[in-house]
Formats: structure tokens, C-alpha cells, sequence
């Protein structure tokens, strides 16, 4: 089967968590992009939606589901999002698509957070996939130098600024044996804004897509 069709897959199955009547966070990606078609036939069921991107709230809206300032609503039952790395620990990276700040602060409100990816993104410890970093601008070369100290090789993400009008740091080279230790060191450096662990928040249910069908842990 190929990655697109386990990517629909998934994202359909994510579905199924959708309590009727509430606010659901929608994160940013190709697997999510499935997820936000997948509402269509839902989408009345829904109480509105909360986006991480400004490109998902464009999908979003264009389906005619009601898109919510986060500032304005007290609770969301579940955050749906991809990611590009997850381990066996429900940990992930997460920024390949450079929306993680705001992936972050959703998933940080949500009751539930479902992580719907293809089998390809299952790695028994994180670190292969670039650790995305969401830097201030003016901050970005002194960054670098203290992702360097922690022993990595950031790289700058040359053109790419955030929906935040930031930059992003792509770390590459660390094997990331202890998440929770790593996110908050970097996230204690100044200037950074996050970075793209997910370990301190990680997913409370991972749905992964095989060629056999849809596993979750
Ligand atoms: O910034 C992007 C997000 O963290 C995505 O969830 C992540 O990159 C996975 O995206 P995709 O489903 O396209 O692989």
C-alpha cells in the first residue's frame, strides 16, 4: 500500500475519537490534510475547530467548519496531528511542516491528543528526522551555538518563516535517548520560542498505519 493511502487511512480511523458536540484541535500536515477532508461528512457534529496553522484554518474554513480563536474557548476535547518521528513512548518530533509552536500550544489545551501517522515514522528513539527549533530572528546565530554545546548541527531552514514570523533550526545529528530532558534544555536556551519534541505533552493515543490495516497503542 502506498504512503498516501495509509496516510487516508489513518486519518479516517482518527475520526472515530470525535466527541459530538465538542471543540477539536486540528493540527498542520499531509496526514492531517486527509483528516480535515475526513470531517467533511461530520462536520455538523462539530461545536467549531481550533488550528494549528494558518494553512489548516484555510482547509478548515473552506469545508464551512467554523475555525475558533484559541483565546476564546475554554476546553478541547481532542487534538488530532501527524508527526514525523514517534516512538513506542508516545514521544515525538514534530516541525517538519515549521507549525510546532502552535501544534504545541493546542495540544497543551487538549484533553486528548490522537497522533495519526504511516508506519515509515515509528523509530525506537527519536532524533534521525531533524529536531525542528522555532527561533526569535535576531537570536538565531546564538542559538546555534548552544544546540551546537548540546551536540548538534543545527541547520538554518534558508526561506522558511513561521505563521509566528519567526525562523526555524533544524537540529541534526542528536540521539535523543532522554526527550523530556533534551525539550526543556533547549527551550531554556533564550530566544528559543519551542522546540519540536513532544515529550513533556506526548500523544495519549498513537494510530499508526500498516499494510494491514490501522494499529494504535
Ligand atoms: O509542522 C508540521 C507538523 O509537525 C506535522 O505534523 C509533521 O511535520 C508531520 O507532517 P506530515 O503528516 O506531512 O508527515
Amino acid at each position: 500500500m502506498d504512503q498516501n493511502a495509509k496516510k487516508r487511512n489513518v486519518a479516517q480511523a482518527a475520526v472515530n475519537y470525535i466527541e459530538q458536540d465538542t471543540i477539536i484541535g486540528v493540527g498542520t500536515g499531509s496526514t492531517v490534510n486527509y483528516f480535515i477532508e475526513a470531517l467533511e461528512p461530520i462536520k455538523h457534529q462539530l461545536a467549531g475547530a481550533v488550528s494549528s496553522s494558518d494553512a489548516s484554518t484555510k482547509k478548515l474554513e473552506a469545508l464551512g467548519i467554523e475555525v475558533l480563536d484559541l483565546n476564546h474557548v475554554d476546553s478541547v476535547s481532542v487534538y488530532v496531528d501527524g508527526a514525523d518521528e514517534v516512538t513506542e513512548h508516545k514521544h515525538m518530533i514534530k516541525g517538519g511542516g515549521a507549525a510546532l509552536t502552535r501544534e504545541k500550544i493546542v495540544a497543551a489545551v487538549a484533553k486528548k491528543f490522537v497522533c495519526i501517522v504511516d508506519d515509515s515514522k515509528r523509530v525506537p528513539v527519536l532524533g534521525r528526522f531533524p529536531l525542528p527549533v522555532e527561533v526569535i530572528p535576531m537570536a538565531r546565530s546564538y542559538v546555534a551555538r548552544e544546540l551546537v554545546k548540546l551536540g548538534g548541527d543545527p541547520e538554518y531552514r534558508q526561506g522558511v518563516v513561521t505563521d509566528n514570523g519567526n525562523v526555524i533550526l533544524d537540529v541534526h545529528n542528536l540521539t535523543i535517548s532522554d526527550p523530556v530532558a533534551l525539550e526543556k534544555a533547549i527551550n531554556n536556551i533564550t530566544g528559543v520560542v519551542t522546540n519540536g519534541i513532544f515529550a513533556m505533552r506526548g500523544a495519549d493515543t498513537v494510530l499508526v498505519a500498516t499494510d494491514d490495516g490501522v494499529d494504535s497503542y
